[in-house]
This record gives structure tokens, sequence and C-alpha cells, in this order.
């Protein structure tokens, strides 16, 4: 497999196709809003209330301020008491406003770290559970498991920001709105100088965010490589490799040529918003001294109130402040909507291949009677040209212990792969029990097997949990768990440690109990014989750690625990493979020989040869 940042970033060519882009982006806001719909509905009316009404409180302060200076004028031309009181009321009716305004702030943000949370757990719930419906074969592909990783990564924070963003820029035009109808009833103008003047700067703003969006989704492969050279060095398993090889300098020198690309490229991103802001903040500002000085000769001419023109420059002010809300948040709602874009890819990744071809589906006869036939099965994995396995026919009879040898990449794993149905042939058919296995349910199928794979996973949970796993119904039937572990010559290794079965595994969590790799084999082994009323035992590679001794013992027991079951067992050792009733030699995806191992040694041929060898190397 392919590390996920080798794929080159493409620049969306045209302005057809950057457009394009763009619209996509802001297609991800129904389906954002939706999920924050159903993270809290009742928050987010909350929210969107909260957020009107804080839209419009600037309109009114702006206003009793108005209000407030011509009272003002009023009162100090000989307006009496009354007109005194008048301003007093009006003051503190300005401060009620501004208490409001203070409290609504706060209470927004409350809210919003509320939702924050409810809504990153309702993702990361939706990520995990799509996963859980994923199959191996989207696992193995580098471009989903990359959009689960980046899913991951940002759900907590990425789909609020995005909310977030249309939000503000609802409040930010609700204001700007309520601003423009208190300017209309002062000079219509000035409204339109208002927003002449902000043409330019968001259209300039509008291109420089595209360009930072581009940046950033062109990066995106590169940022992982980052994140990626960042893992090496930091992890606990890549540690002895990074010191003995002394990849330090290396790694961290490509980790540093990598972010100082990145940083030239945000400051060249970075002088030009600086560039143009610039300038263009210089247009707005003309455009506000403009208008300033013509509101203030009227002022001056008395054809408008003081208060009117005090009015007029806050309402300028802030209403340019607004705009600029808005602008940044259509910036970073770019980013946001990415996130998104990838989200939504993610979970709609279309399931379900797995199911049987036809309903309701077929079940093979219960019991270990069953054989297992593969019908000149050829298998490419999804997107390769090469065959991993090519017009393969073998049938294993109820009750036989079949070993599977061969080279590297000979294609044994992929054939355990289709056994289990974590993959379909390309071309032929599996049989099992006489049931076609695309016609089985796979978990049906899969109830049937006891495992253990040459990548086993160590839980970082209790041993008992570790054997348990292997048959979740019997989790806390310490019984067939010591049953188990016996079966797997895994009870030696428990019985030494500190609190036996309730020993916690692995040093991840405190008081972890590290052990060493043929020992979490055995609790591997043992894990595969919790499922006693499996069908059929897949070992792969499992003496890949146990020594020599355990080895003898587990397969001199294995024989006698498989007994009437389909046993097949991967193994590159030949001390093991000439236990087997029947031994399978693969090359090239196909099988080459099949005998016992007196009628392979006869035929002098790969097996034999292979086989000698291993013995040559033990006895000189
Ligand atoms: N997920 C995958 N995607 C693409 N090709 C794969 C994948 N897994 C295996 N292959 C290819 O399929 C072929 C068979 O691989 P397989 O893992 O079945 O070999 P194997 O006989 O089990 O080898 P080993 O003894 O090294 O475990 C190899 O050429 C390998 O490169």
């Amino acid at each position: 497999m392919s590390p996920p940042y080798s794929r080159q970033p493409r620049p969306p060519e045209s302005l057809k196709a950057r457009l394009k882009n763009a619209g996509s982006l802001f297609r991800q806001l129904p389906g954002t809003f939706r999920l924050f719909w159903e993270s809290s509905p009742r928050g987010a009316v909350v929210l969107a209330a909260l957020t009107l009404v804080a839209a419009v409180l600037p309109a009114a302060i702006a206003w009793v301020g108005k209000l407030i200076v011509d009272g003002v004028v009023a009162a100090a031309g000989g307006g009496g008491e009354a007109a005194r009181e008048r301003v007093l009321r009006l003051v503190l009716l300005e401060f009620g406003l501004m208490v409001g305004s203070a409290t609504l702030d706060r209470a927004l943000s409350m809210v919003r770290e509320l939702l924050r949370a409810n809504l990153g757990n309702l993702l990361n719930e939706r990520i995990l559970q799509k996963a859980l419906e994923l199959e191996l074969r989207h696992f193995e592909d580098s471009d989903t498991y990359d959009k689960m990783q980046n899913a991951r990564r940002e759900a907590s924070s990425r789909p609020l920001g995005l909310v977030m963003d249309a939000l503000s820029i609802v409040r930010n035009a609700v204001t700007l709105s309520t601003y423009a109808v208190l300017l209309v009833s002062l000079s219509p103008w000035s409204v339109v100088v208002l927003v002449a003047a902000s043409i330019p700067a968001f259209i300039a703003e509008a291109r420089l965010a595209a360009e930072g969006f581009r940046l950033y989704s062109w990066r995106a492969p590169e940022g992982r490589k980052l994140n990626y050279l960042e893992w090496i060095l930091t992890r606990d398993n890549h540690v002895k490799e990074v010191k003995l090889f002394g990849l330090g300098p290396l790694v961290l020198g490509r980790y540093r040529e990598l972010f100082q690309k990145f940083f030239r490229e945000d400051r060249a991103l970075a002088m030009k918003r600086m560039g143009w802001g610039l300038g263009l903040g210089l247009v707005s500002l003309g455009a506000f001294y403009g208008c300033y000085a013509f509101v203030a000769s009227r002022a001056a001419q008395g054809s408008i109130t003081v208060g009117d023109m005090v009015l007029y420059l806050g309402v300028f002010r802030q209403g340019q402040s607004a705009f600029q809300g808005i602008l940044s948040s259509v910036g970073s709602m770019y980013e946001g909507a990415l996130f998104m874009s990838n989200l939504f890819a993610y979970l709609e990744i279309p399931t379900g291949q797995e199911s049987s071809r036809v309903l309701p589906a077929l079940t093979a006869p219960r019991g270990r009677g069953n054989a297992i036939e593969l019908r000149n099965v050829s298998f490419r994995y999804p997107g390769k040209d090469a065959w991993a396995l090519r017009n393969l026919s073998l049938r294993l009879e109820p009750g036989e212990k079949l070993a599977l040898v061969g080279e590297n990449g000979a294609g044994k794993s992929t054939l355990v792969k289709l056994l289990l149905r974590l993959y379909e042939p390309t071309e032929g058919d599996i049989l099992y029990g006489g049931v076609n296995l695309k016609d089985m349910d796979p978990e049906d199928l899969r109830s049937r097997f006891g495992a253990v794979f040459q990548d086993f996973v160590r839980y970082q949970f209790s041993v008992a949990e570790n054997i348990g796993l292997g048959h979740v119904p019997a989790l806390e039937d310490r019984n067939r768990i010591v049953r188990a572990a016996e079966q797997g010559g895994a009870s030696t290794v428990i019985s030494a440690l500190p609190s036996q079965y309730d020993t916690m595994l692995g040093g991840w969590f405190e008081k972890g109990h590290e052990l060493s790799g043929g020992q979490w084999q055995k609790l591997g082994v043992a894990r595969a014989f919790m499922r006693e009323d499996a069908e059929v035992l897949i070992l792969d590679e499992p003496t890949a750690s146990i020594d020599a001794e355990s080895e003898h013992a587990l397969f001199e027991r294995f024989q006698e625990l498989a007994a009437d079951r389909i046993a097949l067992v991967i193994s590159h050792r030949f001390s093991t493979v000439r236990m087997a009733d029947r031994i399978a030699v693969l090359h090239n995806g196909t099988v080459e020989e099949l005998g016992s191992h007196a009628e392979l040694m006869a035929r002098n041929g790969r097996y034999a040869h292979l086989f000698n060898l291993q013995a040559r190397g033990y006895r000189d």
C-alpha cells in the first residue's frame, strides 16, 4: 500500500474549475446544519435566537446614543428639568442595553462551548459507526483510510467552526441591514458609499481566501507527511530503529525542510494579504472621511442634528467592521467546508458489498461436516493489475488439517481473507458446505471460524479480556477463558503474572505489564480457542515468535483440539507443516504442489527442496 501522502495534489486549472470547487464547498452547508440540528435541536434554537438578538442590539445602542446627544444639546439649549431627566433615562436605557449585550456575548460563548462538545461527540460516533461498516478493502485502500483519518482528526472543532462562521455572517449581515436602515433615514448616499467602498475589499478578500484555501488543500497530503515524520520520531515502537540507525537528524531535517516550505508559502500569502489589506483599507478610510466631511458640514449647517452626526460616525465605523467580519468568516468557511466535504465523502462511502447476493441468505448446515472448496479462484486487489491468486482450486475435506506454504507474497494470507469473505474472488467461487460464500451472510460465515492472524492484536486490556475477546458472549466466563488459555499454551505465562488473569497488559496505561512477543502470541492462540464451537480453525503463522518447545507442544495439542474441525495452518516452519494431513505449496498465487509430507518429499519438487534446505540448516 502506498503511503497516503504520496499522491500529488493538483491545482484546479481554470476559473470554471475554481468556481466549481468553491461552489461544491458551500454545498456542504445544508448537511452541516442538519448535523448541527441533530446534535442538539434545543441548543440550535437557543443559539439562533441569541445570535439574532445580538445582531440587532448594536443598532439599538447606536440609536439610543444619538438620542442622548440630541437630548443633551436640547437640554443645554434651555430644555429645562424635563429634558435633563429624559437624558438620564436614555443613559439608563443605554446602560441596560450594554448589560444585555455583554450578557448575550457571554451566553453565546457558553452555548457555543456546549454545542461544540455535543456536535463533536455526535460526529465522532458517526465516524466510528461508519468505520464498523467499512470492509477490509476500505481499510487497505489509502484514499479511504486517508479520508477516515482526516475526518477523525478535526471532527471536534471544524464542524462547529463552520456553523459559527455561517452564523457570524448572518449576524453581521443583520447588523449591517439595521445600520443601513438607520443610515438611509440620515443620508441614502452614505449607504451607497459604504457599500461601494467595500466592494473592492470584498473581491480581494474572496480571491485571497480562495488562494489560501487552495494552498491549504494542495498541501493537505504534505501536511500529513509532516504529521507522519513527527509520528516516526515520537512513537514508542519506532524508537529502537530511530536510535540504532541514527534516523533522528534525517527525519528532523525532512520535517524542517517541509515546514520551511510551508512557512515560505504562508509568508508570501500573508504579504499579499497585507498589501491588499492596506491598500483597500486606505480606500475605505478615504470613503469614510469623505462622508465624514459631508455629514459634518451638514451638521454645521444645521440640516442634521449633532446626534445624527454621532450616529452616522458610529454606525459607519462599526458597519465597516461588521463587513470585515463577514469577509473573514467567508475565508475561514472555505477551510471548514473542505473538512466537511471530506467528512461527508467518508460517511457516504458505499458499503454493503459484503452482504449476501440472495435474500434470504443461504446457510450451510451447522457442525463440522462441511467441506471447503475453492473452484478456479483468481483474485486481484482492487486497483491492482497483478493477480494475487490465479486459477486456484483446492478442496478441504471435513476434519482435514491443511498446511499452506510458499514464499513471501505467494498469496497465503490473501487466501485466508477470501475464506473469511473479507474480499470476494475476482473470478471463480468458494463454497462452504456446498453453499457459495457470496450467498451466505458474512456474519454467519465468520461465526464458524476461529483464527489467529499473523498480525493479531495486542489489546491493552487485562489478560482475561485479551483471551475472552475471542468470543464476546463469554467475556465474563472465567472457566472458559482458563480452558482456552490452557489450550493455547498460555497458562504458564499467565500464572507468572502479578495478578494472573486480572493483570493489565501493555505499556499504554498505568500498571500495564509488558509481555514478550512469544507470550503475546500464546494469548493470541488462546483467543482463537475461545470459540469452542468453531467449525474451522485458521492459524496464520501462529508460531512465528513461539519457542521450539512451545511450538511442538502447541501442535501436538492442536491435532487433538482441532479434532474433527478443518484446520488451515500457514507456516514457514517445516517442522510444524509436516504434521498436517496435506500440504499445499503456493507459488505465484496458485497451488503448485499438493500432498502429504511423505508424498511431497517423494516428489522431490519445491516442497522437498525447501524442507531439505531448512532441515540442513538445523543439522549443520
Ligand atoms: N492489501 C493489499 N493490497 C494490494 N496488494 C496486496 C495487499 N495485500 C497483499 N497484496 C499483494 O498480494 C500478493 C500476495 O500477498 P499475501 O499477503 O497473500 O502473501 P503471503 O503468501 O501471505 O506472504 P507472507 O509469507 O509474506 O505473509 C503480494 O504480491 C502482495 O504484494
